[in-house]
């Protein structure tokens, strides 16, 4: 299965990351075919204007729906599908977690619609609706300045699920948030030399007693994590 990516967005230079590093290998792999889009090529003033003031006041700028609307006929279709999944991020998401990347690792078709400005006159959102499967989603609790980023992160934790992607898929399995993992912050990781400027590698590491190895692994998990997420050990 190859999965189709856009990104709709006044700065689709963002997306040019994307054909470096490993994703670069999963589109020439035909894992993966991107296309990035300038939702300035919807409009039709001299402008090439985007975005107008909020109805009902307020700071800022919002996005102007009719760009979109035509950017999603032309991209996607006026036809419903709701095989197709467009994801919104957005400070007001829902938070994007890793059982949502491996939901989305399975989609043939996922569209990503950047916002700038305060936001994306939300009829369009409700449209998509209509058509599609949507996706408001946020990274985290801070605020950006457009979707961009959001959509760059989304991609790389789905796209790193997709079968086939990653060289050894048995490391996926053992990463934390996996499926079936227990929600604990991976241990300290070290590797040669096993000294460096005065400080050894823990020497339980070095002993190849895999039972001995693997307790000190988990008890360094349940401290990082009831330090640092205790969260997950509700
Ligand atoms: N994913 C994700 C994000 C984003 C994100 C995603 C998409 C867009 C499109 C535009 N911006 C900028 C922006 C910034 C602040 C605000 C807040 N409101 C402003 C108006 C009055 C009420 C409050 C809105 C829009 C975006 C930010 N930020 N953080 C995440 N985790």
């Amino acid at each position: 299965m190859t999965m189709r990516l856009d990104y709709l967005s006044i700065f689709p230079g963002y997306f040019d990351v994307l054909d470096i590093s490993l994703l670069g290998k999963a589109v020439d792999n035909g894992l993966v075919e991107v296309h990035a889009h300038d939702l300035r090529d919807w409009t039709h003033d001299r402008h090439r204007t985007v975005d107008d003031t909020p109805c009902g006041g307020g700071a800022g700028m919002v996005m102007k729906p009719d760009p979109w609307g035509e950017a999603f006929d032309g991209i996607i279709g006026i036809e419903p599908d709701p095989s197709v999944h467009v994801i919104f991020p957005t400070p007001s998401g829902i938070p994007f977690t890793q059982s949502a990347a491996q939901e989305l690792s399975t989609v043939e078709r996922v569209v990503f619609c950047c916002g700038r400005y305060e936001g994306i006159d939300h009829r369009v959102i409700d449209y998509a609706r209509t058509m599609w499967t949507v996706h408001e989603l946020s990274l985290g609790d801070y605020v950006l300045n457009g979707g961009e980023v959001a959509a760059l992160a989304i991609t790389e934790a789905v796209v790193r699920l997709i079968p086939g992607f990653m060289g050894n898929p048995e490391s996926l399995a053992e990463e934390s948030f996996s499926p079936g993992q227990e929600r604990l912050l991976e241990y300290p990781l070290f590797t040669r030399p096993v000294s460096w400027r005065g400080m050894d590698v823990p020497e339980v590491l070095m002993s190849g007693h895999h039972g001995r190895i693997a307790e000190w692994r988990r008890e360094e998990s349940l401290l990082l994590t009831r330090d640092r997420r205790p969260d997950l050990t509700d």
